[in-house]
């Protein structure tokens, strides 16, 4: 076990191994989401996955490894350029978030997971899009700050299996008050529309 908390912190081939086992772990979870095994193959494979568990568990950090202070600060100095938010934690979306002067955007495509309405995004996962690429371009852009208000839109349903464009921009601060707003869309067209108050924090 080991206290490094960043995702700065670790060695690039530790990184990409648990970047990927990470992305496999999604995997299992829509394989487990969508199976119609019989409840023997079911039970056989909670044992091998209960088994991996145990194995993984025995390293655990105490969070999660998220950017840190390093990975922001390059981005910081330069106009344009990309963040990647929870590519290690496969219980959250990984995006790749592009920072150009005050907005960002990032692409995602949505898998039965994250099914709400039939064939339609969970709103919930939508504002969690939009939180973390809005949040982030706050980070990147302004300081440490949260989410005091967010105020999101439902236009039209978000389809599953195409490709998501979820974008943000930064608006004028005012005092601790960082306004930012955002939208996700499909296809071309606006489905979901966002707009934020994130507020400044010491860290
Ligand atoms: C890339 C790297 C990482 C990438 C990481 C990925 C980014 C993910 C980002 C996710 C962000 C989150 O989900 S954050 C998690 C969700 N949010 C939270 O848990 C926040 C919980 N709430 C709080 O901690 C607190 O209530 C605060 C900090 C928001 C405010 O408390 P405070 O510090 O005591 O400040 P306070 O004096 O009350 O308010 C300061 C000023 O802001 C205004 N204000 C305060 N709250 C609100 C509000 N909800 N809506 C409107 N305005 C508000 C006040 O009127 C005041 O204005 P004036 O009187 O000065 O004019």
């Amino acid at each position: 076990m080991t206290d490094r908390t960043h995702l700065g912190d670790v060695p690039p081939d530790w990184l990409a191994a648990s970047t990927s086992l990470a992305q496999a772990t999604r995997e299992l979870v829509e394989a487990v989401a969508l199976s119609d095994a019989d409840a023997t193959v079911l039970d056989e494979a909670r044992s091998e996955v209960a088994a991996l568990t145990e194995r993984l568990r025995a390293t655990a950090r105490p969070h999660a490894l998220r950017p840190g202070p390093a990975d922001l600060a390059a981005l910081r100095a330069a106009d344009a350029g990309s963040i990647v938010v929870r590519p290690t934690n496969p219980g959250a979306v990984p995006l790749e978030i592009s920072v150009r002067a005050d907005t960002a955007e990032a692409t995602w495509t949505a898998g039965p997971v994250h099914e709400g309405p039939p064939g339609s995004l969970h709103g919930g996962t939508s504002a969690s899009l939009l939180d973390s690429v809005l949040g982030t371009l706050v980070q990147v852009r302004g300081t440490p700050a949260v989410t005091g208000t967010l105020t999101v839109r439902y236009r039209r349903r978000v389809p599953l299996g195409v490709p998501l464009t979820v974008s943000a921009a930064l608006g004028e601060r005012d005092g601790r008050r960082l306004p930012v707003t955002g939208r996700i869309e499909a296809g071309g067209e606006v489905c979901v529309e966002a707009e934020a108050l994130f507020v400044a924090v010491e860290r």
